[in-house]
């Protein structure tokens, strides 16, 4: 069941939690909603869910406007962050009770208890109570009930949030499979961005109330639409410098920027990737920012270099493969030319 979010505005008094959003979940698709606390992700699920009322816009399943309908009319399944089970029931009545309140036979529901059971590797363990299992055994169950009326769509709210960090990546990567499995279409709110790289196919980047970019993992990482989404995706070097006539500036160092053809100069933000920075012993020919290297961390399979540019004296991150690292043979306090593989440079109030 697909979903189409329609020009979608929310305000709460006088603060826009949502403006004008418009957002197509394909059917069967896994979509990450990501951004920093406040942009306005839950209010979206929400509004998805019919737990809040959107102000304008409309919501449809499939081709059928739901905006109207009643949460508990919209065939939709939830998991919150503290969604409790019930203390007092088992884990199997846990599961069944949406189903027991909709009226559904004893028998019925046994056996889509069971059936649920195995779904959530948690066969044999239906007449234990939530006390005796652990937090993701929890939130497995919490899952499970969720699912068990046959939901079109299913809502995540932070459901690893409140788990430990070994915890959360194990249900991420089972989370992954159980969709693969049962590919109901579900949006998973989240503001950890390896959580959404991880668990989703599609992933939609928010920024106070809009929607700043939508694309596969791979597409928001290697083509931020915007300085943004750059800045939010993770551990990036911003130099200050200018553009004009199809070159972007940064003291020393100087690339082909043919998006800005325009004689005359503006201020430009240059982002670059530490892994895309290389360091070369000697000035490279296309340009390069003298620096002087303050630690050389090696941890894992990348290597963290801080360095600090000489003349501007900003710091820059680099990360290097342990080969390269060998083969300069980096120590703290060595001046070396760092130069950038690849940069993206955005030019502030200007259309490309
Ligand atoms: N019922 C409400 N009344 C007033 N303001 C609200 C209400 N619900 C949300 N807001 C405000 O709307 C904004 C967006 O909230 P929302 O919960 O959608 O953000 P979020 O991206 O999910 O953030 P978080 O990751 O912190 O949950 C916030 O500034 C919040 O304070």
């Amino acid at each position: 069941m697909s979903i189409r979010i329609q020009g979608v505005s929310k305000n709460f008094g006088s603060f826009q939690a949502l403006a004008d959003v418009s957002l197509d979940v394909p059917s069967g698709s896994l979509l990450a909603l990501l951004g920093p606390s406040g942009s306005g992700k839950t209010t979206l699920l929400r509004i998805i869910a019919g737990l809040e009322v959107a102000d304008r816009g409309t919501v449809l399943h499939h081709d059928e406007n739901i905006t109207e309908y009643e949460a508990r009319d919209r065939k939709v399944g939830f998991v919150f962050q503290h969604y409790a089970l019930f203390r007092h029931m088992t884990i199997a009545e846990n599961i069944g009770y949406g189903l027991r309140v909709r009226g559904v036979p004893k028998q019925e529901r046994q056996v889509r208890v069971d059936e649920l059971l195995k779904l959530i590797r948690l066969d044999g363990l239906g007449s234990r109570y939530p006390a005796q299992l652990s937090g993701g055994q929890r939130q497995r169950v919490a899952l499970a009930r969720a699912l068990a009326a046959r939901p079109n769509v299913l809502l995540l709210d932070e459901p690893f949030g409140a788990l430990d960090a070994k915890v959360r990546t194990e249900l991420r990567q089972w989370l992954r499979k159980l969709h693969e499995e049962i590919q109901v279409t579900s949006v998973f709110v989240t503001h950890d961005q390896e959580e959404a790289f991880e668990v989703a196919d599609h992933v939609v980047i928010m920024n106070e109330g809009r929607i700043e970019q939508v694309g596969t993992p791979a597409e928001v990482f290697e083509r931020p639409a915007n300085a943004f989404v750059m800045d939010f995706l993770g551990n990036v070097n911003v130099f200050h410098g200018r553009v004009e006539r199809g070159r972007a500036v940064v003291s020393g160092l100087t690339v082909a920027y043919p998006d800005y053809p325009h004689p005359e100069a503006r201020d430009a933000a240059v982002y670059v990737r530490p892994h895309e920075l290389e360091v070369e012993r000697s000035p490279t020919e296309a340009g390069s920012l003298a620096a002087k290297v303050l630690h050389v961390n090696p941890t894992g399979s990348r290597t963290k270099v801080e360095l600090r540019a000489l003349d501007s004296n900003q710091l820059i991150n680099v990360e290097l493969t342990p080969e390269r690292l060998t083969e300069l043979g980096l120590k703290s306090g060595d001046t070396v030319h760092v130069a950038p593989r690849r940069v993206r440079v955005f030019v502030p109030d200007y259309e490309i």
